[in-house]
């Protein structure tokens, strides 16, 4: 392991990842890739996720082609220093940021949506200028495959691998120094990558997830609110990170959002759900136990069948959930979906804080101003209002968690922003000696005085004059220094 990631290092110091001709011809191989293998690629998340070819292009495919697009368009501009306001005592100099790569990136990546989710942070991590180690989800290990096989033969060799392995791999990995660490996975996992890493003082971005809640108002249109909540919640069988984990609603709603989503479910699915391409299995017998144990003493309102050899598990929504028990202490990530009646928006705003901060909140209703006060009022990573999941598909917004759903953020410049340094710089003259004096020792009032003036644009009235003679001292410098003298 130590000699992989020396390797990867010594292809970052020979430094033609920094490039922006290199970078863009990474990207574009990568797109290459992803085009010319599409078959591929589906048929390794098919086999991980049993998702039908349509759902793994449209929920990972054209992220990842977006995304490259996306940079490819927009990283001449990223790549450039951007000059920064000056004040009075570096007026005549340099002073700009330049954004560079941090170096050796560590990609950790999650099973749900396999593909997407170590792609996405390694197209950032190229657009950057970095050298990356992914290692993809073992759980996945059909998509891990498929992308270890196919990096080498469109990227650079020693710049960009792909390790594979589980729990001990993992662990040995973690041991090594990186420049950055992007883990996407559960939270108890997030407090382990943090701890290793902050044995190098290696900073991380933590993807993780949480019980992300929607509110549903009175004034609301139920046939679209159930109708956007089916999808969002049983897309990829619940095993998705910003589905939505539970509703609340007053109770007097409840029974029409039972009746709503399970007509909803047969529109989508169908009358035999087992039968629908677009219904996905859970993705390993550990996750499909744990998930089934969610629904010891709960009233299931429809759904609940399961079949253990295909680990199905059909669309099922509880009610009268209590808070206190065992679905509503975890996320439940799975195609399980809890009802809690509160009595109102007060008590929903304040059943959601009193909770670890959400990776997503969704709220639905009319009445605009209701939204933006759950806004103003909760916290959570994102916040799509009257729909659910959309807001991961526009990259001009940072997707990430906050408190225990994630630190840190990606998509679109925010991914090029993380995996970049913004490094300050300073370019000063040797010549102007006399301007330097101030701040040398022996020091005086006086020096105070004029350093207030310089840097607080504060000064005394009896130094008018002096003040004058200043400003005329530097246009006079601007003056030779643009060359008119
Ligand atoms: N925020 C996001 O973008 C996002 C996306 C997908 C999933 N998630 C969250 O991830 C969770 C589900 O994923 P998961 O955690 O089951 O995925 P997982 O089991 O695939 O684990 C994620 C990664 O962590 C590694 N890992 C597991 N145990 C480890 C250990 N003890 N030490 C070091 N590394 C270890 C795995 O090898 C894998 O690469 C959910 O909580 C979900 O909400 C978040
Ligand atoms: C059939 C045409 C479809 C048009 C595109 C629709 C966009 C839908 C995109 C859904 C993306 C879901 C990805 C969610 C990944 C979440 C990561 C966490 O688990």
């Amino acid at each position: 392991m130590e000699r992989e990631v020396q390797r990867v290092r010594q292809a970052f110091l020979s430094g033609r990842s920094r490039s922006l001709r290199f970078r863009l011809q990474q990207l574009e191989a990568l797109r290459r890739m992803v085009q010319e293998r599409e078959k591929d690629i589906l048929a390794a998340i098919a086999a991980d996720l049993c998702k039908s070819e349509f759902n793994a292009y449209s929920q990972e495919v054209i992220t990842v082609l977006g995304e490259i697009d996306f940079m490819l368009e927009n990283l001449p501009e990223w790549v450039t220093a951007k000059p920064v306001k000056k004040n009075l005592l570096t007026m005549l100099d340099e002073a700009y940021i330049q954004p560079q790569p941090l170096g050796v990136v560590l990609i950790i990546g999650a099973w749900n949506y396999p593909f997407v989710l170590s792609i996405q942070p390694l197209i950032g991590a190229i657009a950057a200028g970095n050298a990356v180690i992914i290692k993809p989800s073992e759980l996945s290990e059909n998509t891990a495959k498929i992308v270890a096989k196919l990096l080498p033969q469109y990227l650079d060799q020693d710049l960009y691998i792909v390790i594979n392995g589980g729990v001990e791999e993992t662990t040995e990995l973690l041991k090594q120094r990186f420049d950055h660490v992007f883990y996407t996975g559960n939270t108890a996992v997030g407090k382990i990558v943090m701890e290793a890493a902050a044995k190098h003082l290696t900073p991380v971005t933590l993807e993780l997830g949480g019980k992300s809640p929607c509110y549903i108002d009175k004034d609301c249109d139920l046939d679209i609110v159930c109708r956007r909540i089916t999808w969002g919640k049983y897309m990829n069988c619940g095993q998705t990170c910003i589905a939505p984990d539970y509703i609340l609603c007053e109770a007097s709603l409840q029974s029409q959002i039972v009746w709503k989503i399970k007509e909803t479910v047969k529109e989508f699915y169908g009358e035999n759900i087992k039968e629908s391409p677009d219904y996905e299995r859970i993705i390993n017998l550990r996750h499909f136990k744990r998930i089934l144990s969610l629904l010891e003493g709960q009233k299931i309102a429809f759904g609940g069948e399961t079949d253990e050899a295909t680990r199905y598990i059909a669309p099922t929504v509880l009610t009268d959930v209590d808070p206190k028990t065992k679905v509503m202490q975890e996320e439940i990530f799975g195609p399980i979906l809890p009802i809690v009646p509160v009595k109102n928006v007060d008590e929903a705003i304040d059943f959601i804080n009193e909770r670890e901060k959400p990776l997503a909140l969704y709220v639905f209703s009319h009445n605009h101003k209701l939204i933006k006060r759950m806004i103003a009022e909760t916290s959570s990573g994102g916040v799509t209002g009257n729909d659910v999941i959309m807001h991961f598909t526009l990259n001009s917004l940072p997707f990430g968690g906050v408190g225990s759903s994630g630190m840190g953020a990606y998509h679109g410049k925010h991914s090029f922003d993380t995996f970049s340094h913004q490094r300050p710089c300073l370019l000063k003259s040797l010549k102007r000696e006399g301007a330097n004096k101030l701040r040398y020792p022996p020091n005086s009032q006086s020096k105070v005085d004029w350093g207030k003036f310089f840097l607080l644009k504060r000064f005394n009235k009896e130094k008018y004059g002096l003040l004058l003679l200043t400003f005329l001292g530097i246009v006079a410098a601007v003056l030779v220094k643009a060359g008119y003298y």
